[in-house]
């Protein structure tokens, strides 16, 4: 959906479990960019879905984990040769704290120290900054 901006709104969910979070590489889809890089679960808001609801869909569809919706950390806006989006990265946590992602997803649970060493669209590169420094307050 695109908002005032001619953006595409976008809805990431950052899935945290003991200093870790969800994270996987991007699949080759036919027309999808950047295939190979990392990416936190996450999509484009469908016609008037807000991007918390996204953000919860997507995370359900992408992990098969039903999660609950925290605190939005951060709004991205980026222009990538594919175009313009305005992604609202979420604070979230599986309803149920012992579930795992499915088995084929392809997500993994990823030491939040080990993020700034993994290639992510470059949009996400606030948002890498701020948990790799929330991650140092924590081990310090
Ligand atoms: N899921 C996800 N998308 C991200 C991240 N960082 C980031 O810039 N994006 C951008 O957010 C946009 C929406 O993601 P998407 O997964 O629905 O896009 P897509 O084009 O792959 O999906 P599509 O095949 O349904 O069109 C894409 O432009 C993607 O590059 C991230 O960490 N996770």
């Amino acid at each position: 959906m695109a908002g005032a901006t001619g953006a595409t709104r976008v809805g990431i969910g950052l899935i945290a479990r003991g200093g870790r979070v969800l994270i996987r590489r991007r699949p080759p889809r036919p027309g999808s960019p950047m295939p190979g890089l990392w990416e936190f679960p996450g999509g484009k808001c469908e016609p008037g879905e807000s991007p918390e609801a996204a953000a919860a869909r997507e995370c359900r569809e992408e992990t098969g984990l039903l999660v609950e919706i925290g605190r939005r950390r951060r709004v991205v806006t980026h222009r990538y040769p594919h175009g313009l989006v305005e992604l609202h990265y979420f604070d979230a946590r599986p309803a149920d704290p012992g579930a795992e992602p499915e088995a084929g997803s392809g997500f993994i649970w990823a030491p939040v120290a080990d993020l700034p060493n993994l290639s992510f669209p470059e949009a996400n590169a606030p948002i890498l900054a701020e948990l790799a420094s929330s991650s140092d307050e924590e081990a310090g």
